[in-house]
Order: structure tokens, then sequence, then C-alpha cells
């Protein structure tokens, strides 16, 4: 097996669909999961370069090994679910400290999942006037949402602050923060090709830094031969 070019990491609380974000993007379905044990990582070939994207425990008796996992890594998703407003704060209070072990120029990607369980604004209204009986009434099994996407820009930033990234040298926080459902797929292709997207170039530039291997034998001078045979 050829070596990773780069790394992947996924963090969060236990149950806000990590495994099943992943496994949704690299085996195209939405299996039912059980609570990761450790980490696993799926190897994802993009262009010219593999990148390995690793899946880790939220529980909290594994939290110890999540910055053995963050270790070189080129980005990290930190990922919340939107209908439990905990599992954001936890990313900063519990998983942020985690990525003091990735890469300095590492990219931060924050995920909102399980969109699909939430009621948009528009449904939200609706539902509302319909309780007060002013529209006939169809009850949703939806709930109203509980995090706003601007919850997690708000996160980025800080994020970038703390780390003490230049917010003009890295991507916007449009960019990087996405609402994605594990069950529909929606935004879940989007999420891990941006961030393929953004990382190979980093890799190419790190090859590029890194000292040639290669040596270059045409210019190694011929030893010369003594007398009793040996070379000076
Ligand atoms: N409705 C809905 N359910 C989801 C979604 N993603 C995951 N789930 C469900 O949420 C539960 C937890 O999902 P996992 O992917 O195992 O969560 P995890 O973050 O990997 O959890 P740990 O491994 O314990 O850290 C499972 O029952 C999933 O089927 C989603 O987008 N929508
Ligand atoms: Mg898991």
């Amino acid at each position: 097996m050829r070596k990773p070019d780069g790394k992947i990491v996924l963090l969060g609380d236990m149950n806000v669909g990590k495994t099943s974000l992943l496994q949704r993007y690299m085996e195209r379905r939405f299996p039912d999961t059980v609570s990761t044990v450790g980490g696993a990582f799926y190897l994802k070939q993009w262009r010219s370069f593999n990148i390995s994207i690793w899946d880790t425990a939220g529980r909290e008796q594994f939290h110890g090994l999540g910055s053995m996992y963050c270790r070189g890594a080129a980005a990290v998703i930190l990922t919340y679910d939107v209908n439990h407003p905990q599992s954001l704060l936890e990313l900063e209070d519990r998983f942020l400290g985690l990525t003091e072990t990735a890469n300095n120029d590492c990219l931060f990607a924050i995920v909102g999942n399980k969109v699909d369980l939430a009621m948009d604004r528009a449904m939200e209204i609706r539902e509302k006037r319909e309780a007060s009986g002013k529209l006939g009434s169809c009850v949703s099994s939806k709930v109203p949402r509980q995090v706003q996407l601007e919850d997690a820009m708000a996160l980025y930033k800080k994020i970038l602050k703390h780390k003490m990234l230049d917010e003009r040298e890295m991507p916007a926080a449009e960019q990087m923060c996405f609402e994605t459902s594990a069950k529909t797929g929606y935004n879940v292709d989007l999420l891990f090709e941006t961030l393929f997207d953004l990382v190979v170039p980093m890799i190419a530039r790190q090859r590029a830094e890194e000292p040639s291997q290669i040596v270059d034998i045409t210019s190694c001078k011929t030893p010369k031969r003594t007398k009793s045979g040996c070379c000076t």
C-alpha cells in the first residue's frame, strides 16, 4: 500500500454522524452504524494523491486518542448535530484542543449534520401558524432547527483567531462551514471534495519544498585508483 500523501480527520461528539458521513461519501450508502471505538480510516485517491480520511470516536473514554489521530493532519472536519447545540459547544471546549498536533497550516471545516431532521425557517413558521389554528393541521416529523449556520461561521472565525491564522489568507467561513445530511447525501460530496481541492495544492507545495531524494550520479567524480588498487 502506498503511503498516504495527506491526512484529513473527522472530530466531534458521539452520535453527530461522523461515521455515517464518511460511509455516505466512500460507500455511497447510509448503513446502520455502531459507536466508533478508537479510529479507522479510508484511503481516497484524488488526482495523483492518496488522502487518508480518519474517522474518530466521539465518546469521552476515547478522548485521549484524538490528538494522536490529528498528528500531521492537513485538514480537520469539526462535526456537530444541527439539532443539538451542545454538540457545537463541545467542538470548542473539548475537540479544538486536540488539533494542536495538526500541521501549522491545517484547514478547518465545520459541519452541521442531520439537517434532514431540522425544519427550515419557512416550515417552522408554517407549523407555528398551524399550531395556533390559522391553517389546516399537518404534523411534521421534523423539529425546529436548534443551531444556525451563522453560529458555525462564528466558531470558524474564532478558531482562526485562536490559531493566530490570518483570516485574509485562509478560506472564508462561507466556504468552510457546511450543513449536511449523511442520510440523504445532502452536501456530503461538496464537503469532502472542497477539502480535497484545498488540501492537494498544500501537499504538492510541501513535496516541492522537500529536499530531493534523487542523487545525480553523473555529477559524482569517479574515484582514482592507487597503485595498490585502493580508491582515494
Ligand atoms: N436522520 C439522520 N440520522 C443520522 C445522520 N447521520 C447519522 N445519523 C444517525 O445518527 C446515529 C449516529 O451516527 P454515527 O455516524 O454512528 O455517529 P458518530 O459521530 O460516528 O458517533 P461515534 O462513533 O460514537 O463518535 C446513527 O443512528 C445514524 O444512523 C443524518 O444525517 N440524518
Ligand atoms: Mg462513529
